[in-house]
């Protein structure tokens, strides 16, 4: 009998659940027992309703787990969503109703007023909107916990700590997106390949909404966003995996590329105090070398957990430049929600 909790995976088949399969297998405090997706895969053995697209095959741990239909009861009291927006909202609502442990990677309730949009190293004191969320909805034991988008994550987790040490008024981000992005199969590869779209529906507006979201403060029981103005631009390229996002900031004291270098390198936060199991030692890692980061070289860094960010420049417009990148199924998902939960967990909120 494993004293690890039980977790349960909701799309696990999906790009994203694949990716929960992948980091929860063989994880020291959550065990997965249940797998749960569409109509197309209910039924059948894991193995072979999953189009397993990340390695060999899946974990042997999970190949003959028979996937359950999503309307069929959840037992496990803590869920992982990885539902298509759209589709989680009132699926997750109805788990955390039942009281259940919810932590999404959907995008329908991120920016919900009682909701934490979070990154552990960055806004851990939004966990406290938990209690406010209960108390609202009528929720006793159950709540949602979301994730951010994948380029939101990466963009902040860089954002935080130049924010801290030197305020940031406004800023422009241009994202070079990676197809696993779009689920899969996701863009059609004749659309794709010898190609770039400069378009991802809502991502700009995600983006921008999001981080002020994050980088602002919970007091008096809401959220106060932060007061810096993004303008982001995203594109689509045939990039597998790995976000790469440029950026540039205007500060409220400016700052040498050397002194950004320092901030960044220097940030540690909780999940590093912590140790929790799926934190990177360093959550930013800064790369001296004029032609990087890259996705092909750079997306697996802390196992595809830490940002890497290069090209840290003084700015022609703004003050300072650089570029960021990093893992979009990882870090930028299943990797997020998980180290949520694990933040959870040691903080004795499960
Ligand atoms: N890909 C990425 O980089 C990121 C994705 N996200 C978000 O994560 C979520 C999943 O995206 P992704 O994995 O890329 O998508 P995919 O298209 O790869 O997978 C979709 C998954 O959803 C399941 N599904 C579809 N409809 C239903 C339904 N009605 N009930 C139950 N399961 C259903 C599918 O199951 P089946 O196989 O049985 O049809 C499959 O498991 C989305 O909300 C997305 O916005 C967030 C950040 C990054
Ligand atoms: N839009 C992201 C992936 C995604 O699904 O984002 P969100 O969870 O914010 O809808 C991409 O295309 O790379």
């Amino acid at each position: 009998m494993s004293d690890r909790i039980d977790v349960a995976i909701l799309a696990a088949t999906g790009s994203v659940g694949q990716r929960f399969v992948q980091l929860l297998a063989g994880h020291p405090w959550f065990r997965i027992a249940e797998l749960v997706a569409s109509d197309r895969s209910a039924g059948k053995r894991y193995a072979e309703a999953v189009n397993w697209r990340i390695s060999a095959a899946p974990p042997e741990e999970v190949r003959d787990l028979v996937v359950k239909h999503i309307e069929e009861p959840i037992n496990s009291p803590i869920v992982f969503s990885a539902l298509p927006g759209g589709v989680a909202g009132p699926i997750e609502e109805a788990l955390a109703a039942e009281g259940k442990k919810v932590f999404t990677n959907a995008r329908d309730h991120r920016m919900d007023p009682d909701v934490p949009l979070l990154i552990p190293e960055v806004n851990p004191d939004h966990a406290r909107a938990i209690e406010r969320q209960r108390q609202l909805r009528g929720w006793r034991e159950g709540f949602i916990v979301a994730n951010p988008n994948c380029s939101t994550i990466h963009l902040v987790l860089a954002l935080k700590p130049i924010h801290d040490a030197f305020g940031i008024e406004r800023g422009i981000v241009t994202t070079l997106q990676a197809s696993s992005g779009a689920g899969y199969p996701g863009v059609p590869s004749l659309d794709l390949i010898d190609n770039v779209i400069p378009y991802i529906g809502g991502e700009e507006e995600k983006i921008e909404a999001e981080s002020r979201k994050i980088l602002g403060r919970w007091i008096d029981g809401t959220f106060e966003d932060a007061p810096i103005v993004l303008s982001a631009h995203c594109n689509r390229v045939p990039v597998r995996d790995g976000h790469l996002e440029t950026v540039s900031l205007d500060l409220h004291r400016s700052a040498t590329p050397a002194e950004v270098i320092d901030v960044l390198r220097a940030f540690r936060a909780l999940p590093q105090e912590l140790e929790l199991p799926s934190a990177p030692r360093h959550p930013v890692i800064v790369l001296e070398e004029p032609d990087r980061p890259q996705p092909v070289l750079d997306r697996d860094a802390e196992r595809g957990m830490a940002s890497v960010v290069g090209r840290v420049r003084p700015c022609s417009v703004f003050d300072i430049r650089f570029v960021v990148l990093g893992h979009n199924t990882i870090r930028g998902a299943a990797g997020a929600s998980v180290l949520n939960a694990e933040l959870f967990y040691r903080e004795g909120l499960l």
